[in-house]
């Protein structure tokens, strides 16, 4: 056993377990993972995320993030927020601007003095095979057999997969019907986020996700993008959406094709800790 010390952090209620991967190098078992994750066992969160020196010349760190399956992933928006305040906190940067390496992706981050953090998250990804989900060619909306049902769904990438259903009311949104088996679909290869739009105004929806590796979160950042690009190309939304999830606001901005999402939300510190693992 050896004792790990963490920080907890939220963003919108979407909780971390955030490591510091810098000062000392970890390598974390998906078990260790699954227990530090644990609600009951361990600390209890819906990822943990680990900060790295960076490996790529334009980056100023990497990040790992890992579901509380255990399993690592590509991206999170909440969670980048969260590890940019991370950073400046426990002084391994004086910078408010940061561009964080994730996988093959990167985010520039920009926290805000007065607490609010903006993150570039880059182009949404919107062809099939790169999402990756099995379809013979992009389009703006498809139709996925899911239990029996046909569904039609947007799939979108953040670097991470996200399948979007539109609804009249997402307070009474089959998320836990659905959501396993959407999570799961064979025509995803990875495995995917779903998330349950209801477009509220050209500028406003309400949003619940189901989110790959966890179950439904009180907020997911990559989903929220994924669902304003997804709704924009519908021709249903502006550029600049509020999007209101069980856990709080988020706005985001997508001017169309081939430019990045701007995601801005909160990242909150809620306390440190040490474990034995
Ligand atoms: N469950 C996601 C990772 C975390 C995404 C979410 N927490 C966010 O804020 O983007 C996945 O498996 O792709």
């Amino acid at each position: 056993m050896e004792r790990l010390a963490f920080t907890k952090m939220q963003g919108l209620g979407n909780d971390f377990v955030v490591l510091d991967g810098v000062t000392r190098r970890l390598a974390l078992a998906p078990e260790q993972i699954r227990h530090l994750a644990d609600r009951r066992l361990g600390v209890g969160c819906d990822q943990v995320l680990v900060v790295e020196p960076a490996t790529a010349p334009d980056a100023d760190f990497r990040y790992r993030i890992f579901n509380a399956d255990g399993g690592e992933v590509e991206h999170c928006g909440n969670g980048v927020r969260c590890l940019a305040r991370f950073l400046l906190e426990r002084g391994l940067t004086e910078r408010r601007e940061l561009t964080l390496q994730t996988g093959e992706g990167r985010a520039v981050v920009r926290v805000c003095s007065d607490g609010p953090v903006t993150v570039d998250m880059g182009p949404p990804i919107l062809d099939p095979a790169r999402i990756p989900f099995q379809a013979p060619a992009e389009a703006t909306s498809y139709a996925l057999r899911v239990d029996g049902t046909m569904l039609e769904i947007a799939a979108v990438s953040m670097g991470n997969p996200h399948a979007v259903l539109a609804v009249e009311d997402v307070d009474r949104a089959p998320v836990a019907q659905l959501g396993p088996s959407i999570e799961s679909h064979p025509d995803f290869p990875r495995r995917v986020n779903a998330g349950f739009m209801q477009v509220v105004d050209r500028g406003h929806i309400r949003l619940r996700v189901f989110e790959r590796g966890v179950g439904e979160t009180l907020a997911c950042g990559t989903g929220a993008c994924a669902a304003v690009v997804a709704g924009r190309l519908r021709g249903w939304l502006d550029d600049s959406v509020a999007v209101d999830l069980p856990g709080g606001r988020l706005v985001i901005h997508w001017s169309g094709r081939g430019e990045p999402v701007w995601m801005t939300g909160p990242a909150v510190t809620v306390f440190d800790g040490v474990i034995s693992i």
